[in-house]
């Protein structure tokens, strides 16, 4: 795991979306796996800008969204598919038919999970997946004793993460309490991850994710036994890491490397 402190949360999206801009650019027909949430938000905002000024483009890129509602049509705006459309994909020059959202809507659900799964594998597996981090350390909608090498299928989601994601509804709106997401094994299978978080109030799970044990009650832990996963964070959520003056400094070492190596 690498895992890399930024000051704020502006400067981890930054972080984070050069990390995508350049797969894109090094890999023009790069498969990208993305996330929902309000912590990619910036990040999307970073590509839209860099889109925008012709540093990168998105016509040959595909892409794979991580989970949806169960019960959610594509043009219901709390389903994942429309933050999708609003967030990035109306903003750029990506082809709609490249970007997959799981069908929250479809008629047999079970058979759209496999099917995701067999989309992913005809695209040629993800090159680079993004994720955000529950609080209770879910990454997609893989809640805690999710199976550390499962596939997409259809969770129950926990009661602390439809509080959390409640805020997106209306209180009277009907909130769905499934959802369909990739499973740990099919992130796992990404060449590259990138996992975003910011806030205090994620800061036990990232000190789960990245000191704890690996381990099914936090779904996170299990990108310790990724090759690329590169953990970008604020101070905020980095507050609770026992190492944290490690992580920094192997920070410090590898830019030098890095450094020394262009020369
Ligand atoms: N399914 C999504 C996750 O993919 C996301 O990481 C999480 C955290 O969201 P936020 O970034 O808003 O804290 O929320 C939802 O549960």
């Amino acid at each position: 795991m690498q895992v890399v402190i930024k000051p704020d949360a502006a400067a981890v999206a930054k972080y984070g979306a050069a990390i995508f801009i350049q797969q894109i650019v090094t890999k023009p027909d790069s498969v990208l796996g993305l996330a929902t949430g309000s912590t990619p938000l910036a990040l999307y905002q970073q590509l839209i800008d860099a889109y925008r000024v012709e540093s990168v483009s998105f016509k040959q890129v595909k892409t794979f969204n991580l989970d949806e509602y169960l019960g959610l049509a594509a043009d219901h705006p709390q389903s994942y598919r429309y933050f999708m459309q609003q967030h990035l994909f109306n903003h750029i020059d990506i082809r709609i038919e490249h970007t997959a959202v799981p069908n929250g809507n479809a008629p047999d659900p079970l058979h759209a999970c496999n099917d995701y799964e067999r989309q992913i594998t005809a695209a040629g597996g993800i090159d680079l997946q993004l994720l955000g981090l529950g609080r209770n350390g879910h990454i997609g909608f893989n809640e805690p004793s999710s199976g550390l090498q499962s596939r997409t299928r259809i969770k129950t989601l926990t009661a602390a993460t439809i509080a959390d994601n409640a805020r997106f509804f209306q209180p009277n709106e009907y909130q769905p309490h499934l959802a369909i997401t990739m499973g740990i094994g099919t992130i796992l299978d990404a060449r590259k991850v990138v996992l975003l978080a910011t806030g205090s109030a994620k800061a036990a799970a990232v000190k789960a994710m990245i000191e704890g044990p690996l381990s099914a009650s936090c779904p996170a832990s299990a990108l310790q036994l990724h090759q690329h996963a590169v953990i970008v964070i604020d101070e905020a959520a980095a507050s609770e890491l026992t190492d944290m003056a490690f992580y920094q400094h192997i920070e410090r070492e590898n830019e030098a490397l890095l450094r020394q190596l262009k020369r």
